[in-house]
């Protein structure tokens, strides 16, 4: 494959997903909203099934005692574009069902199913992290506006906060590649919009490339001198 930026083939392409495989846009006007507006019904209907526990009880104790306050709670960190694990694994949840009835359908960039499906025939491993909770990951790549649409088979390995840790963090990278010893650290690609999760794995051992989509924030003149960066994954 022509992943590499330097002499050694890559055998692993790690993939943001917002800003990365698909606009910034449909996370924040379609799938945020989305989850914003199913949340009271939810909470009405699921707040004391025990199924529902699992995401209600990983929200801190202060927010747990009235729907209210949880919705309310809910929507500030939606507000704030918090990645944290609780909110991210109720997102997930909460876009389930959209998916399922087809109103939810992740619009990839047009280069991005193409590759993912060369890359994997080349034997090259492809894997996901996110903030979004894998769940989340899963439910998306499944139902894509590419043809065939669900595109999880060929994903090798899915990394969020929880089994990973903050994008932003060296040691995130470290444990995903210590969760694959057969792939030496710098053999893996990662590709992000993110300047500081590129440098976090970049400090990690592995390369890293920033994709600029349009839609995405505009990189500073110091992010593009110290980084590679590209507008597609046709670039790779
Ligand atoms: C798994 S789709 C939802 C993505 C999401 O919730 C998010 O915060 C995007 O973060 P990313 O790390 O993919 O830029
Ligand atoms: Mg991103």
């Amino acid at each position: 494959m022509t992943a590499s930026t330097s002499s050694e083939e890559v055998q692993v392409i790690l993939l943001d997903i917002e800003g990365t495989v698909c606009p910034i846009s449909f996370v924040k006007d379609v799938l945020f909203p989305y989850a914003l507006r199913a949340l009271p019904e939810t909470l009405v209907a699921q707040w004391d099934n025990p199924d529902f526990a699992k995401y209600k009880d990983a929200f801190p104790p202060e927010y747990r005692q009235s729907k209210g306050e949880f919705a309310a709670h809910f929507q500030d960190l939606v507000e704030r574009d918090v990645k944290i694990s609780y909110l991210k694994s109720l997102q997930g949840y909460l876009w389930e069902e959209g998916y399922a009835a087809g109103h939810l359908k992740a619009p990839l960039f047009p280069d991005v199913p193409g590759k993912l499906h060369a890359w994997h025939q080349n034997g090259v491993k492809i894997m996901i992290y996110s903030s979004g909770s894998v769940p989340a990951q899963k439910l998306l790549f499944k139902h894509t506006d590419a043809e065939p649409s669900d595109l999880t088979p060929l994903i090798s390995d899915w990394f969020d906060t929880v089994n990973a840790g903050l994008k932003t963090e060296v040691k995130s990278y470290r444990t995903i590649a210590e969760s694959h010893p057969e792939f030496p650290v710098r053999q893996w690609l990662f590709l992000s919009d993110n300047a500081k999760e590129v440098e976090a794995a970049i400090d990690a051992g592995m390369r890293s490339v920033i994709l600029r989509r349009p839609g995405n924030a505009e990189l500073s003149q110091e992010t593009i001198a110290r980084f590679r960066v590209i507008d597609s994954f046709s670039s790779l």
